[in-house]
């Protein structure tokens, strides 16, 4: 999308960031309330390079307009849709009503409400915040070329045993001890793409893609912690996020890539000794210092090699 300025490569993009939106939906015939909080990116691609060098703004849509464009597109959006159908959608007005426009990037995270239960019963109006967020990306050309991705953030995963790290380099800068016994723990951001190729191709079923975020975390999370009763070793933070994404493809044929980022959220085991030098506190797996930071980093991602359907 680069072009040629004064005998230069410029590459230029414009849009509106964390645009905040609510929406209710209210059903008749039940009583019960819907509710999501989106909070919405957009990048549009077109020529405005006359605005950068010309001073002349006639090619540019107002990051202000776009901002006005979530609302109202909110508003229409009388039945409740998934988050990726709304990033499709707005992808696709700006994509279609501007002619200069040549891609648009609809970025959304949706906020972590859950409806409240009360001894057990589902509240009608009542929600609270919980914790991980599902997250989309989407990107329209005006050829009408499309990709949507799909994501998680911030699901923080911890099992107590059943994780060994031993066999890595051990030279003169190494102080860590091999283990067959640690503690396993991570924020597990993840985001995967589909095949659709066009906006014809996309699944018409209104569920579809809210059934698939659940599927894919539920798949992610049993992967990680294994059975209830038996659990599953994980060899390191690598061999894990691997089975995890390795199963995602697996059991989704209509997921084509899945990238992981794992960091490795350390907990430190606590030994202390008194000036004395006797011991206070002996690490027997049971006393940890949990800690922020400094945290492995460790992130891959798997692709089918053909990876449209
Ligand atoms: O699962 C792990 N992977 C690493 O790469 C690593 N590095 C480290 O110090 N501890 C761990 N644990």
């Amino acid at each position: 999308m680069g072009e040629v300025v004064g005998g230069m490569k410029f590459e230029q993009k414009h849009g509106k960031e964390r645009v905040r939106v609510g929406r209710v939906w209210r059903n008749q015939n039940d009583g019960f309330h819907y509710f999501v909080e989106w909070h919405v990116g957009i990048s549009l691609f077109s020529d405005c390079v006359a605005a950068y060098v010309r001073d002349d703004n006639s090619d540019i849509v107002a990051t202000d307009t776009m901002k006005n464009t979530v609302y109202v597109k909110a508003k229409e959006c009388t039945e409740q849709i998934s988050v990726e159908e709304f990033a499709i959608k707005l992808a696709t007005h700006f994509i279609n009503f501007y002619p200069q426009v040549t891609a648009a990037v609809v970025k959304i995270v949706e906020k972590p409400w859950e409806r409240i239960y009360i001894d057990n019963e589902p509240h009608k109006h009542g929600f609270k915040f919980g914790s991980e967020k599902h997250t989309t990306e989407v990107m329209i050309k005006k050829s009408g070329a499309l990709q949507v991705t799909s994501g998680i953030e911030g699901l923080t995963l911890l099992k107590t045993t059943k994780s060994r790290f031993e066999g890595f380099i051990r030279d003169k800068y190494t102080a860590l001890p091999e283990t067959q016994e640690r503690m396993l723990a991570t924020e597990v951001t993840a985001s995967w793409s589909y095949p659709f190729e066009f906006l014809g191709n996309v699944p018409s079923s209104p569920n579809y893609f809210t059934e698939r975020y659940i599927d894919v975390k539920k798949v992610l999370v049993e992967t990680f912690f294994g059975s209830p009763k038996e659990g599953v070793y994980s060899a390191s933070v690598q061999s894990t996020l691997y089975q995890m994404a390795k199963a995602v493809l697996s059991r989704f044929h209509d997921v084509s890539s899945i990238k992981l980022q794992m960091p490795n959220i350390h907990f430190l085991p606590v030994n202390m000794t008194n000036k004395d030098k006797a011991t206070m506190v002996k690490f027997d797996n049971d006393v940890y210092l949990p800690t922020d930071e400094p945290h492995g980093s460790i992130e891959a991602s798997l692709s089918r090699f053909q990876s449209r359907m």
